[in-house]
């Protein structure tokens, strides 16, 4: 990607994320990321974090949706209320389509037939189970100090973000400031969890090229540690060297779990 181009922050996705399109090169179980082994790899990081139902509560907060649902799945059976949010419109419009059971939403039934294989579930169980505890689609900004100004949401038991701080934040100060605006979110003691890239600078949708901060595995850390937060598990999937990187040049992607020190 050329490198004069400004970063393309939440206002670009506003204007030009196509949603559909993302879903579609990134989740339709046959092209994406790195093929299926990125969602692979993050669907069964998430599935055993939470089917275990060791971490659960009243309300789950996942920051920077975009149009996918794939990152509560897990969770949703152990947490009564749901807030999913974007920035984007288009974004947050899908996401109230798929809940609304209209005709045109997007699929996600490849996606919770993988989690349900792994889960032992019925698709239709937990579909109907998410749609019920979903209770908000929110327009957030990680940006800002509150990510969901003006509205003040209760602390959550568990924020869950995936791939959208190293989307939104232009440099390194910009991430810390929005983890340390995702943990205020948290209630004392409350469980992040998060899913991101590491090493890339872009990502293309069909021909569109969207910049990332450039991440390694300290950053992240030191990040988190610099809240204050422990830091429970931290799994990397390193990317194919093979593969092809003009539609992202992510070098691997992390999932995390971490947790906020009590009061
Ligand atoms: C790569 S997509 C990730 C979407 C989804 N979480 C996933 O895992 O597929 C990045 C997302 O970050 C959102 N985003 C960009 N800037 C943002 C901001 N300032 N605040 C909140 N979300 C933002 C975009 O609209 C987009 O949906």
């Amino acid at each position: 990607m050329s490198e004069c181009m400004n970063f393309t922050e939440g206002e670009f996705y506003q204007e030009h994320f196509d949603s559909r399109a993302y879903a579609k090169n990134f989740y339709s179980c046959s092209r994406g990321h790195s093929d299926e082994d990125f969602l692979t790899f993050v669907l069964r990081c998430l599935s055993r974090v939470f089917s275990t139902g060791e971490h659960r509560g009243q309300r789950l907060i996942d920051v920077g949706s975009g149009p996918s649902i794939y990152s509560v799945l897990s969770a949703c059976e152990y947490y009564d209320e749901i807030v999913l949010s974007d920035f984007a419109d288009n974004n947050r419009r899908e996401l109230e389509k798929w809940l609304k059971n209209q005709e045109d939403c997007l699929d996600w039934k490849p996606i919770l037939q993988c989690v349900c294989e792994l889960e032992g579930k019925r698709p239709s169980d937990l579909e109907a189970s998410l749609k019920h505890r979903v209770k908000n689609v929110l327009k957030c900004d990680v940006r800002l100090e509150n990510p969901f100004y003006p509205h003040t949401l209760e602390p959550a038991d568990c924020v869950i973000t995936s791939l959208c701080l190293e989307a939104a934040c232009k440099d390194i100060q910009t991430y810390r400031r929005a983890l340390h605006g995702l943990t205020k979110l948290l209630r004392p003691d409350g469980l992040l969890v998060m899913v991101g890239a590491l090493g890339e600078t872009f990502y293309k949708v069909d021909e569109r090229p969207f910049s990332c901060l450039k991440l390694n595995q300290y950053d992240v850390e030191e990040a988190l540690r610099g809240l204050g937060l422990s830091i429970h598990e931290f799994n990397i999937l390193p990317g194919d060297d093979q593969r092809n990187k003009s539609v992202s040049d992510f070098e691997a992607v992390f999932h995390l779990v971490a947790r906020k020190p009590s009061d």
